[in-house]
């Protein structure tokens, strides 16, 4: 006879996103992205130029506009990025089953991740798995969700037992999702191109992060190997090259590129070629009619629906393209669920 439930040792699951205002009004905006960018993984600059910086004059200059953006994003059940995220732990946690918790935080503002790892701690788990959800690491987002669990759960008098799964980069269910997603739009019309567009990050953050100078920003990231296991340019290559494996492209049939980069009078380099500067040449070399994926993003926000479906939408046709479409984000789809339950139990 198998003990009950309430008996049996139970795991937690900790599912974290980067963030999301609480409404698309400028006041909740300025709240998030004064959390958000005075994160010292995010703006890597002294505490004592980041604060004044971005509290004084970047985020009241930029929150307005942001909300303007938001309001476009906003849907009835409110942020995508967040009512996706409590449908993934939803389904999660169903097919885990009790012997699981599974909560969902949000890195900036809320549900917070102090209030889901308390959510843990009175279910009485034995340990916590943390699966950030950003499938390529960089240290300003799943090495900021680190840091955060670890800072609150050492408060804890008794501190939990903690794994976390910090790239997901090449992970089976995850390309093999994205690949059934990207099929169905390709059965629909014939496209010219594929361009994988994923999240930049100062060229900084990458030789920062760089073992041992292994990673130099140029062919090192051309393969994934034990050197490079944590380098995002390196990571976003290889999430490209196994997808588009997954489709049957060959190297020339895509293009990699870097989208969000935010402007700063200092002009330091993010990773290039920015997105937005690759597909107005398309069009001039006969490529008008494109297909978008962004796997840096496993639920829609502002970066895809809006930049990407969108602002690059709009950018392309001025530039002369026809047709241009974002393959929609795995949000909570069935494969992706199994995918997550996956993670989770080989952990
Ligand atoms: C995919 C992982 C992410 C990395 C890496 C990342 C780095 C990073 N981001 C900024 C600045 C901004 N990012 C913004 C939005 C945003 N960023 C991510 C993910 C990563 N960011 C997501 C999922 C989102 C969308 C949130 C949503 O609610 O939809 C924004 C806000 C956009 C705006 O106000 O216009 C900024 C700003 C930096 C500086 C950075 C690395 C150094
Ligand atoms: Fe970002
Ligand atoms: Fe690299």
């Amino acid at each position: 006879m198998s003990a009950p439930a309430s008996a049996q040792r139970r795991i937690g699951v900790l599912l974290v996103n980067l963030g999301t205002p609480d409404s698309p009004q400028t006041p909740d905006v300025r709240r998030y992205l004064n959390e958000f960018l005075t994160d010292g993984r995010v703006v890597d600059m002294p505490a004592a130029i980041r604060y004044p910086l971005f509290r004084g004059l970047v985020v009241p200059l930029r929150a307005p506009k942001s909300a303007k953006i938001y309001q476009e994003l906003w849907t009835e059940r409110g942020s995508p990025l967040l009512f996706h995220g409590l449908d993934l732990q939803k389904k999660v946690q169903e097919q885990l089953g009790p012997n699981y918790v599974v909560a969902f935080g949000m890195r900036y503002q809320n549900p917070s991740i102090e209030k889901a790892l308390a959510e843990l701690r009175d279910a009485a788990v034995e340990r916590i798995i943390v699966l950030p959800l950003f499938p390529q690491y960089a240290a300003a987002s799943t090495g900021s969700v680190q840091q955060k669990v670890m800072e609150l759960v050492s408060k804890w008098w008794v501190v939990p037992s903690i794994s976390f799964i910090s790239t997901f980069t090449d992970n089976p269910g995850f390309i093999g999702t994205i690949v059934t997603l990207g099929k169905a739009e390709m059965a629909k019309r014939d496209y010219d191109h594929i361009v994988f567009s994923y999240h930049g990050i100062p060229e900084r953050h990458v030789l920062k992060g760089s073992h041992n100078g292994y990673c130099k920003l140029g062919n090192c990231c051309a393969s994934y190997n034990k050197n490079n296991r944590y380098c995002y340019r390196a990571q976003c290559f290889e999430t490209s090259r196994l997808v588009a494996a997954g489709l049957g492209l060959s190297p020339e049939q895509y293009t990699v590129a870097f989208q969000s980069r935010l402007q700063s009078r200092l002009r330091d380099p993010w990773l290039q070629p920015y997105t937005d500067e690759v597909l107005k040449e398309m069009p001039a070399k006969g490529l008008k009619n494109v297909l978008a994926f962004s796997p840096a993003f496993v639920a829609d926000c502002l970066e895809t629906t809006i930049e990407v479906g969108s602002e690059f939408k709009e950018l392309f046709e001025e530039a002369g393209g026809n047709h241009w479409q974002l393959v929609p984000s795995l949000n909570s789809h069935p494969q992706w669920v199994d995918a997550v339950v996956g993670m989770v139990k080989e952990n």
